[in-house]
């Protein structure tokens, strides 16, 4: 864990991530939970979640593309699910089939665009 415990996880970049590597234990990733608020831990936990609410169709969509535009930024991509009012939004590390710091890290920026 590269974090420091009083890091902001929104200002901290996503490492490139390598197979191999061992995924969060669940206390490691129930201890970042709470830096994260709104988020859940999902499945094992293998993955972390959370869907935002919005007022209508058309505002829950716009928010699920600046999702993706930051993804595609970051290079860590979002599941993204949307319909009238919510977006939910999950991340997982794929190489490691788990959660990784780069996780919290995206659902840190996602917070930041709420
Ligand atoms: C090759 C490419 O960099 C990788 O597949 C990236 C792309 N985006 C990714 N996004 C997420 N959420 N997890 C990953 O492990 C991941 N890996």
């Amino acid at each position: 864990m590269s974090a420091t415990p009083d890091a902001d996880l929104a200002a901290l970049r996503c490492e490139p991530c390598r197979g191999g590597m061992p995924a969060l234990t669940p206390d490691a990733a129930r201890a970042l939970l709470p830096r994260v608020p709104g988020w859940a831990l999902k499945d094992g936990p293998d993955r972390i979640e959370r869907s935002f609410a919005f007022p209508d169709f058309a505002q829950a969509q716009a928010f699920a593309v600046r999702v993706g535009d930051l993804c595609e930024a970051e290079g860590h991509h979002a599941e993204l699910r949307y319909g009238w009012g919510f977006c939910a939004v999950s991340f997982w590390t794929h190489k490691i089939n788990g959660l990784h710091e780069n996780d919290f890290i995206m659902a840190a920026k996602v917070n930041g665009l709420a």
